[in-house]
């Protein structure tokens, strides 16, 4: 009996794959971290093939490692790290360019431009995003612009562009389907977020032929079977890794909001069918399309949150695991006045600046590496401060709650801070592999696994409640000091070798 689920969850850092079985548990999970290429300062890629092969590999282990037969797998959902661009040539089904990740700023001359020829508005209101060098459309153009002989073919027909998931399933499918759903699409500017179609005037502005697109789907629904390891077994929902978040955090009704501590930071609330204009510079997105139903979002986007843990690790190697960032920021009772403004690529939502960068303000010399540490995790609290003061105002509400998920949710001096500063309840799930999770729900609701949405409500549970502990007066200290300490960062260089 078909009665299991597989999600693929391909993000910035690393491939997961997650098992669960009849009852929504998950049985096994497996991980493979890959490359991160960055050829010039700014500039951040992945190869597309190593995405596949981390990808592919950890979903054969957790089949393999649960002893579970492929005719027992109900459908595969795919959910991915957005925006990242991938033009693959469509005869040998190899890419001309390795990955331009959502995180790489080599646009940012070309956004400028944009934004000189007044096109803001018109961005705004067809895609409800912000121009900035963050969204597929311009890495899309860089590519037909600067690999040899590129727009030729792509005029002739013979390339292909996608997101992750496009790519996975162009891979899964042994090059047979070339798809996306709205969740991704709405990430491109390239797509229009009320038709619900590609849109020809902003193909235009970033002259991207239309024949380079994949078809638009709904986020659930049966797309096709894959070939290979997994022969058989239906792919069933995609959404993009946050909008599967919000579907997995149970986020359904409108006013409910996630937030997802990986990489970056991303706040969604559902705004439900209405697409709700931002005023404050956050993004207006699809949720997911299912049941024949759009369901919108607001968004806020931080670019550098877990990131800067790496950071610790990898680059000032103060820390061996990202776990223990933890137990050294504990060390020191606080930061020592010490801010860090880790905008390492640049300033997403709400202040759009690809050229900040990061900045440490208040050291002295007393200042310890665990006073840094502490400062880093704090950096990703306020940052989570802006957004949520732009998304109330936009939304004209005051959250009660905020439900947390992701892998630098585990940390719990950074929940407990960040229920401080915001002076709300911070709710951790038991299961904070939500991003997984939503996509395959998503997957299992198309198949008819799960017969309604609730009946996957159920399987979302509570672990953890921070309640804030912070006086209002000692929050909006910090937080004027981390304004100040932001001030420091901001547009720092003139240029992104664009
Ligand atoms: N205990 C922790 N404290 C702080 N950060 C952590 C902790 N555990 C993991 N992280 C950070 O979380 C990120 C990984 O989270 P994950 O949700 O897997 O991200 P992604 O999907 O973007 O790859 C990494 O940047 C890592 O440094
Ligand atoms: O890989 P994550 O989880 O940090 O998510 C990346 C986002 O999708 C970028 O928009």
């Amino acid at each position: 009996m078909r009665n299991y689920l597989l999600a693929f969850d391909q993000g910035t850092t690393s491939s997961r794959a997650l098992l669960l079985d009849p009852d929504g548990n998950t049985i096994a999970v497996a991980q493979a971290e890959f490359r991160q290429i960055f050829p010039k300062p700014g500039w951040v890629e992945h190869d597309p093939n190593e995405i596949w092969s981390t990808q592919s590999g950890v979903a054969a282990e957790v089949v393999n490692r649960a002893n579970v037969d492929l005719n027992q797998i109900a459908a595969i959902g795919i959910t991915n790290q957005r925006e990242t661009a991938i033009v693959w040539d469509r005869r040998t089904g190899q890419p001309i360019y390795n990955a331009i990740v959502w995180q790489d700023r080599r646009t940012a001359g070309m956004c400028d431009r944009m934004k000189a020829e007044g096109l803001e508005q018109t961005v705004q209101e067809r895609t409800g995003l912000v121009i900035d060098a963050y969204f597929s459309g311009t890495k899309v153009a860089w590519i037909l612009d600067n690999v040899d002989g590129a727009r030729a073919k792509a005029e002739r027909g013979e390339l292909a562009f996608g997101t992750v998931d496009s790519w996975l399933i162009w891979r899964l499918t042994g090059g047979r389907i070339h798809v996306t759903d709205e969740t991704n699409a709405s990430r491109t500017m390239l797509f229009n977020i009320h038709t619900r179609e590609w849109d020809d005037e902003m193909l235009g502005h970033l002259r991207v032929p239309r024949s380079m697109l994949p078809e638009v789907k709904s986020s659930s629904e049966v797309y096709g079977e894959a070939v290979g390891t997994l022969a058989g077994v239906p792919i069933a929902g995609i959404a993009g890794d946050q909008q599967s978040a919000l579907f997995g955090q149970m986020c359904h009704e409108p006013g409910m909001v996630k937030n997802t501590y990986g990489t970056g930071c991303f706040m969604l609330m559902n705004t439900g069918k209405e697409a709700v204009p931002s005023r404050n510079k956050l993004l207006t997105t699809i949720g997911w399309r299912r049941g024949g139903e759009t369901h919108y979002a607001l968004e806020g986007s931080i670019f550098i949150a877990g990131a800067v843990v790496q950071w610790l690790r990898d680059g000032l190697k103060v820390i061996r695991s990202s776990a223990e960032v933890e137990a050294l920021a504990s060390s020191v009772p606080d930061s020592g006045d010490v801010y860090l403004v880790p905008a390492f690529a640049g300033l997403g939502a709400p202040h759009w600046d690809p050229y900040a960068r990061g900045a440490v303000v208040g050291m002295t010399r007393g200042t310890t590496d665990a006073h840094l540490a502490r400062a880093a995790l704090e950096g990703i609290a306020f940052q989570v401060v802006d957004i949520l003061r732009a998304m109330e105002a936009d939304a004209g509400i005051s959250l009660k709650e905020l439900r947390v998920d992701g892998g630098a949710s585990n940390n719990n001096l950074l929940m407990q801070f960040q229920a401080d500063l915001l002076g709300i309840p911070v709710i951790r799930p038991a299961n904070t592999e939500t991003t997984g999770l939503g996509s395959a729900f998503l997957a299992g609701l198309a198949v008819g696994h799960y017969k309604s949405v609730d009946d996957v409500r159920t399987l979302w549970k509570a672990d953890r409640v921070f309640e804030p502990a912070m006086s209002a007066d000692a929050r909006e200290v910090r937080y004027s000091r981390w304004r100040k300490a932001l001030d420091h960062a901001r547009s720092w260089v003139d240029s992104t070798n664009d």
